[in-house]
């Protein structure tokens, strides 16, 4: 039999995607489209780093940050407010040094009120310090306890994103998410705030304290903050500009960074040193360009915030030296104005350093806001659903592809609409030309994906339905990576089921052919794969990750090209033990390797995201269709 399916021309490659496919792939059924997908522009988005967020997602997630902090913050502000008052009687115990103390010694021989003043100052000064001391100990508790939460969401998020996501984020823009994104918002909250809440409470003391003092000189001071806040609200847009530029800049690197050396093998054979070198400097020379604007913007500011305060000091001081020339001020007065003034100005050099870490905190906030927002486009169900119990002596589950089509989000259409049925405990093998949709089909089947159209069923539940565990503990793929977790030999064969004894763990790898080069590792079972990775050639990881899937017992095993690293005789004893490992469940094989195709009941092939032949191994040989024509190929080839 033969499944026919409309005629679809097959995807592009990598390089020629188009966006058509995007707003479909990977979609809910039924379910409303997640806010990015039906965003116009998301591929450009990955492209430039920017992952669109609601309005407002960075101000909602700094508050949800901090809000279970909010007594201690509170306390903190507090503290830094009395420290405030501490400093700022600087000051105005000067003025009545001046022009009460010192009369009444010189002239009533009266040590009272200077005695006063220095037990002032000094407890002033003590108590300033203690205050300090208490508000960086409150802020960095705040601080370590916001900066954990985050970088815990970023990973816990990142953990449930589709793959999709993740092949076209990187690993890179993650990494710097989780790392230099954050420590900016470490830095702000460190040092930025501390620095915003000393300059805001130290200008209004200071104010209040020059209006009591002289409400002219006051007034005037006050007035020449107008010029001054323009200045802050132009550095602050023209600096968040570049500080979005300077994260995305600095995440490039990262990337690169990254991908030249989980392609270290390639990198190095293909002798790619230099023009990766080349293209590093580059993204190395942008970051470092980026930078040196930051700066420029910084000493913009500080040369003309300076300008206006020096202006402003010059002016008001001078008037005031002629009201007391006139008569019409104390000299005490002056004296003390001229000491606040001095402060007033001088927090706005460290107003433009906080404003720097405010605005490169506020642009990494917004690109990790970006990815938290990110819904997965492989949803878990809200109510899921239970599978019913595999019934006995009734081998694996039944697999449905019901009307199915599918577009990787990046692409065209991959997969035209099919429909197929594979039968409880059958085993199927797939083949066909590299690129025809094989590894799709399993992808769809192991819920990497969601099917654009249709539903995939399992024992007539659609997988959109189920528990991710009960899913993963259901379907089990093995793949020609073979990936090893960081752990001994036995953890990763046990990964599938944790609670498995070692004699469990011995005999899926004696099943599988494996237990004997196990044995023969430093300290067999227990040799950490990381410590001694190396050792563990390609071939033996497949033969772990066999004995995983074997250990795991799942219902519907894909094995995908899962024994191309194999050589003949590791082939062989894997095939050997493919009956022990298939038997009883349901089985998809992707086979490069027509021997791999003896041990199926039926064979699919596939050609540009089609089946185009189905049948049983022998109906396909006795036919001349290309499985036939295939096979004797590579019948020939071996002779
Ligand atoms: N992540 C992806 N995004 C976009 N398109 C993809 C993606 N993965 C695969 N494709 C495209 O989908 C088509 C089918 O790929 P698939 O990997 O299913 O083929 P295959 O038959 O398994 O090939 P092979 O035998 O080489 O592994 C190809 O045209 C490929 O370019």
């Amino acid at each position: 039999m033969t499944t026919t399916v409309q005629d679809q021309p097959a995807a592009d490659d990598e390089g020629g995607r188009d966006e058509g496919g995007r707003g479909e792939g990977g979609r809910g059924k039924g379910g409303a489209p997640p806010p990015q997908q039906a965003a116009g522009a998301a591929g450009d988005s990955f492209d430039q780093d920017v992952l669109p967020a609601p309005r407002g997602a960075s101000r909602t997630l700094l508050g949800s940050l901090l809000r279970p902090h909010r007594r201690r913050v509170a306390g903190a502000a507090v503290l830094l407010l009395f420290q405030q008052a501490a400093v700022q009687a600087g000051p105005l115990l000067v003025a009545y040094a001046i022009d009460r103390a010192l009369p009444a010694l010189r002239d009533g021989r009266d040590y009272g009120p200077l005695t006063a003043v220095a037990v002032g100052y000094l407890v002033c000064a003590l108590a300033s310090g203690w205050l300090q001391h208490g508000f960086i100990m409150a802020a960095a508790r705040v601080s370590q306890r916001v900066l954990l939460e985050l970088r815990g969401r970023i990973y816990r998020h990142a953990q449930r994103l589709d793959v999709d996501f993740h092949d076209r984020y990187t690993s890179g823009r993650l990494i710097s998410r989780s790392t230099t994104d954050v420590e900016a918002l470490h830095e702000l909250l460190e040092e930025g705030l501390q620095e915003l809440l000393g300059v805001v409470m130290s200008t209004c003391y200071i104010l209040v304290m020059l209006l009591w003092l002289d409400i002219g000189l006051g007034g005037a001071a006050a007035a020449s903050f107008v010029p001054l806040w323009l200045l802050v609200r132009n550095f602050q847009r023209r600096s968040l500009r570049v500080f979005r530029s300077k994260s995305t800049a600095m995440a490039s690197v990262v990337v690169k960074f990254a991908e030249t050396m989980n392609g270290i093998r390639p990198v190095q054979s293909f002798r790619r040193e230099r023009p990766n070198d080349a293209a590093f400097a580059e993204l190395n020379g942008s970051h470092r360009r980026i930078n040196g604007d930051a700066i420029l913007e910084m000493a913009r500011y500080v040369v003309l915030s300076r300008l206006v305060a020096n202006t402003a000091v010059a002016a008001i001081v001078l008037w005031g030296a002629y009201r007391v020339a006139s008569g019409g001020m104390e000299l005490g007065v002056l004296a003390a104005s001229a000491l606040y003034l001095r402060r007033l100005y001088d927090p706005i050099d460290r107003l433009g350093m906080f404003l720097n870490s405010y605005q490169s905190a506020a642009a990494s906030l917004e690109k990790i806001a970006g990815v938290l927002a990110w819904a997965p486009a492989v949803p878990e169900p809200a109510a899921p659903r239970e599978l019913p119990p595999r019934e006995p002596g009734r081998p694996g589950r039944e697999v449905v592809f019901d009307r199915v089509r599918f577009a990787y989000r990046t692409g065209g259409e991959v997969l035209p609409e099919f429909s197929l049925t594979l039968p409880a405990g059958r085993t199927v093998a797939v083949v066909g030309a590299t690129g025809a949709g094989k590894s799709t089909l399993a992808k769809l089947l192991s819920r990497f994906y969601d099917p654009s159209g249709g539903r995939v069923l399992l024992d007539g539940a659609d997988l959109r339905e189920l528990d991710a565990s009960a899913l993963r503990r259901e379907v089990v793929m093995v793949t020609q990576e073979a990936f090893l977790f960081s752990g001994t030999v036995a953890e990763n064969i046990a990964i599938g089921r944790p609670d498995a004894s070692r004699a469990q763990v011995e005999g899926a790898a004696k099943a599988i052919g494996a237990h004997d080069f196990i044995a023969a590792l430093p300290d067999g079972y227990d040799t950490d794969v990381r410590k001694r990775g190396g050792r563990i050639s390609a071939g033996q990881r497949q033969l772990v990750s066999f004995a995983r899937a074997l250990l795991a017992d799942p219902a519907v095993l894909i094995l995908d090209e899962a024994t191309s690293s194999l050589d003949v005789p590791g082939e062989r004893a894997v095939q050997g033990a493919m009956g022990t490992v298939l038997r009883g469940r349901t089985a998809v094989v992707i086979a490069h390797r027509l021997s791999t195709v003896a041990v199926a009941d039926r064979v699919l092939v596939m050609a540009d995201g089609r089946v185009v032949e189905d049948g049983t191994p022998d109906e396909l040989l006795a036919g001349s269709g290309r499985f036939a024509t295939l096979h004797r190929a590579w019948r020939d080839s071996l002779t």
